[in-house]
């Protein structure tokens, strides 16, 4: 007989301890009514991933633990169900005269209305996004259960990247590794989960089961995509990537002695642009909704970077929910109020334009005593930026809508932005796509459509013409910046990967374009620091994995 186990692949909310509960009941009985008897939610499913500093407030564990019981609880009746779920655990110790507050990553096993193991992750991630030491004590021992004639070793998403969780599991017994997870997304991410799982399978010699999460929460993107290997480390079973689902695996015990053997259904192997859109798209819905708000606008200059934001947005929330405003000065080319205009009318979305001349005029009025001589500068540059910035706040304001901005990372890393000007807002959609990258997407969504909207939606001319700010008469970006083809590989290789200037040089690229590009980077901390949040994609964004100093003399 095969021992039915589900994967509760959910969209939790963090600090929604209640509602996440309600949530892995609701699933945890659709599960059992489809004759499964392991469930298996993601990492802190109870309250969310990351929480940050919510789990250094006493009160907010405390709200945990409820959860967790009122799981328990609700799900008494269904006899032989095991439910595991993810949770943050207290534990006061006094030493000498400080009161000492330790907590853990935790999961528990509940069954039939009791606790009846509970585990505590013993490898705290500390790195890229992952701030675990900061709120998490590492746990010890390991965690083997029953479930009908199946012991299941349980980990916690860093300890199966590791050798000796997986080990001491089997050493207990375990004949299956069952490891819940919130992994965020990368480019990338999905192949490299399955090979270390794969790795960790053929090392120990059992099969692994992955259970992730999906959802946006904040910068973070999780995709879904939950797993299974078996004991040689092949994929048996893969669960649709970013959507809820309650995914159901067999587990059988084969005729002749040797490992369990795993199966399931296996979702089709995915682009790394189709995974790029669908963060993008999650990423937007979940802050947008999540935070409550009815909609987004955003300026639409006829440029690539903005029209690539309003077809993620128009993805992610549909046209009633967003609207684009075209701001035009008199460097405004009528090309760009064209392709504006035709592309608003491609979405369907509400569309409007408001001069920027008057306000220029004024602004430049009020200067101009204070300016008499000096030449037109980057400071009439940033006054329409910032007019724009004030025009699209104040429409905030008044509707409740936010502001996503449309700033690249090629932007973000050279500090080709204004602060307060084309900064201002809400969300930063795109922050963490090169401008080679925000080409190909844009080049990608007008051939492929993911959410069957029957629009290719960005004129063919805004991805074509040369990018420009439309700031002074006849600016194009490569006036200020090298091409983006070769900025793009500078910062890949500085910004990403951590080469420094001298090796980037000995790969072939001009000293001074190195060395200008760096000290670009290195000057605008200050503006990055400044800038709103943003959806991460890559395995290093301006986010949480980049924490520089501003002030500092040390020269990379
Ligand atoms: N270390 C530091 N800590 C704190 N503040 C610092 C600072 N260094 C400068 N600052 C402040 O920052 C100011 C300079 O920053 P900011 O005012 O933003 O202006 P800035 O960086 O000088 O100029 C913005 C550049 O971005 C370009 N741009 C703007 C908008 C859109 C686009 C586009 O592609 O469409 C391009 C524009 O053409 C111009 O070249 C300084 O005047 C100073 O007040
Ligand atoms: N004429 C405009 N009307 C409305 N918004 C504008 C206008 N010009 C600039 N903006 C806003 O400022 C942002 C920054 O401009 P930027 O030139 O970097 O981006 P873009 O125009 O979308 O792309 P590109 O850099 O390829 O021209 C724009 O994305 C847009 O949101
Ligand atoms: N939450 C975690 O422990 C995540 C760490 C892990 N290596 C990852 O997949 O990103």
């Amino acid at each position: 007989m095969a021992l039915k186990i589900s994967i509760a692949q959910l969209n939790f909310l963090v600090g929604d301890t209640a509602g996440n509960a309600q949530k892995i009941v609701a699933a945890a009985k659709t599960a059992y009514l489809q004759g499964a008897r392991l469930v298996l939610t993601p990492e802190q499913s109870i309250c969310g991933y990351p929480a940050e500093d919510l789990l250094l407030r006493p009160a907010f564990v405390a709200a945990c633990d409820d959860a967790v019981k009122q799981v328990a609880r609700e799900l008494a009746g269904l006899k032989g169900l095991h439910v595991v779920v993810g949770h943050p655990m207290g534990g006061d110790i006094r030493s000498k005269s400080v009161q000492v507050q330790r907590r853990f990553n935790a999961a528990s096993v509940v069954s039939e209305g009791r606790v009846l193991e509970t585990y505590a992750k013993r490898e705290l991630p500390n790195y890229q996004v992952f701030d675990e030491r900061r709120y998490f004590t590492p746990g010890q021992g390991t965690c083997v259960f029953q479930v009908e004639d199946v012991n299941v070793g349980l980990l916690i998403c860093e300890d199966a990247w590791f050798e000796e969780p997986a080990l001491l599991a089997k050493e207990t017994g375990a004949e299956l590794l069952a490891v819940i997870n919130a992994s965020p997304f990368h480019i990338g991410k999905g192949g490299e989960r399955v090979a270390r799982m794969a790795e960790r399978a053929q090392a120990v010699g059992l099969p692994v089961i992955y259970a992730h999460s999906v959802g946006g929460q904040d910068e973070i993107v999780f995709d879904g995509a939950s797993f299974a290997v078996d004991a040689a480390g092949t994929l048996v079973a893969r669960a649709p990537a970013f959507q809820e689902t309650i995914f159901t695996l067999q587990a059988a015990r084969p005729a002749a002695p040797g490992p369990l053997e795993l199966g399931g259904p296996i979702a089709h192997e995915r682009s790394p642009e189709a995974d790029l859109w669908d963060a993008l798209v999650m990423g937007v819905r979940d802050y947008i909704g999540k935070n409550g708000f009815p909609g987004v606008l955003l300026g639409l200059s006829g440029g690539i970077d903005s029209a690539l934001v309003l077809a993620i947005a128009v993805d992610a929330l549909g046209r009633d929910k967003v609207r684009a405003v075209m701001m035009p000065s008199p460097y405004t080319a009528d090309i760009s109020s064209i392709d504006a205009r035709d592309m608003a009318a491609r979405l369907g979305v509400r569309y409007d334009e408001i001069s920027i001349v008057p306000e220029f005029d004024a602004f430049r009025a009020s200067l101009a005593g204070e300016f008499k001589g000096l030449p037109e500068d980057t400071t009439e540059e940033n006054i329409q930026a910032r007019i724009r910035g004030v025009l699209l706040m104040a429409l905030s304001n008044k509707f409740g809508s936010i502001v996503l901005t449309t700033g690249n990372k090629s932007e973000m890393a050279t500090g080709y932005c204004t602060l307060y000007g084309d900064m201002a807002g809400g969300f930063a959609v795109i922050k963490d796509l090169l401008k080679t990258t925000v080409f190909r997407l844009a080049r990608w969504r007008n051939i492929h459509d993911p959410y069957g909207t029957g629009i290719s939606p960005i004129p063919e001319r805004i991805i074509t013409r040369p990018p420009s700010a439309e700031l002074r008469p006849d600016q194009v970006d490569q006036d200020s910046l090298p091409p983006y083809e070769i900025l793009d590989a500078i910062l890949e290789r500085y910004m990403e990967n951590d080469q420094g200037v001298e090796e980037i040089i000995a790969a072939g690229f001009e000293r001074a374009v190195v060395e200008r590009v760096a000290r670009l980077i290195r000057i605008n901390e200050y503006k990055r620091r400044q800038a709103p949040v943003g959806i991460r994609v890559t395995h290093r964004s301006f986010g949480k994995d980049w924490r520089y100093p501003i002030t500092g003399k040390f020269r990379l």
